[in-house]
């Protein structure tokens, strides 16, 4: 669903990325780690082509993204949840949804059914359709934020710091939810902080130190890491 090959990536002069390499395959989730500053909000900017790769590609569901255009990846069946929510903070949360819903572009679903889906899958935000987004919590917009990558039914959702600001409830909450959707059957990259709880949850994993693939491996084996275990837990 998700292929990165030898990816590079600068800000001016700045090397940041260095020849990153990552597959999602279908139905399967996978985190990536790394500490601050090592590149994974820039990898996800690189995944949904707002920031251009030097070199390398990009490939979601087969096709380039560099090709593709950033306003039709929704129409390729991926969903993106960036860090800090980005809902429109004016419209309500039935109007940001409607925004992504029609960004995905498929016939074949209907806006009402697919609501009526968001909101037994979160029941927090079915009583707050008409609120506007920038007046909910914190962690009602993250739902929100989840509950607008997912309404296009996506193949691959692709998950930036999600649990950032949440109280340990809520991240519990909010990961099982995220482990429903890997069950039913969408692919997922999960870049997280919160090593303990992506590992716990993803089949694979990857850490991303300094802009390079410094360790990938099956979650079991890279919770019994060194250099893991040294910077996260
Ligand atoms: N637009 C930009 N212009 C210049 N440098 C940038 C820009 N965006 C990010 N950087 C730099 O690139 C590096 C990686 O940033 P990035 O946001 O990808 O890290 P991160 O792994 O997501 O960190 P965090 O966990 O703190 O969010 C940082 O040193 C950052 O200062």
């Amino acid at each position: 669903m998700l292929e990165m090959n030898s990816v590079s990536t600068s800000y001016g002069s700045v090397p940041m990325l260095r020849d990153v390499s990552l597959q999602v395959g279908p139905s399967e989730m996978v985190c990536l780690l790394g500490p601050n500053g090592a590149g994974k909000s820039t990898t996800f900017n690189a995944i949904c082509g707002l920031l251009r790769s030097d070199s390398g590609s990009i490939r979601i569901a087969g096709q380039d993204v560099k090709e593709c255009g950033t306003e039709r990846l929704a129409s390729l069946g991926a969903g993106f949840v960036p860090e800090g929510r980005r809902l429109f903070p004016t419209l309500t949360v039935r109007e940001n949804l409607r925004l992504a819903f029609d960004a995905a572009r498929n016939p074949a679903l209907d806006f009402e059914t697919q609501l009526e889906r968001m909101a037994d899958l979160f029941p927090r935000i079915r009583e707050r359709l008409g609120q506007k987004a920038g007046t909910m919590s914190g962690g009602e917009q993250a739902m929100v934020a989840l509950a607008r990558a997912l309404i296009g039914d996506p193949r691959l959702v692709v998950m930036d710091e999600p649990s950032l600001g949440l109280s340990p409830k809520l991240i519990d909450e909010y990961f099982q939810i995220v482990s429903r959707i890997r069950d039913e059957g969408k692919a997922v990259l999960l870049i997280e902080q919160n090593a303990e709880t992506a590992l716990s949850i993803a089949e694979r994993g990857y850490l991303l130190i300094r802009g390079k693939i410094a360790l990938s491996g099956k979650s079991s084996d890279l919770l019994q890491d060194d250099t893991i275990r040294h910077l996260y837990l």
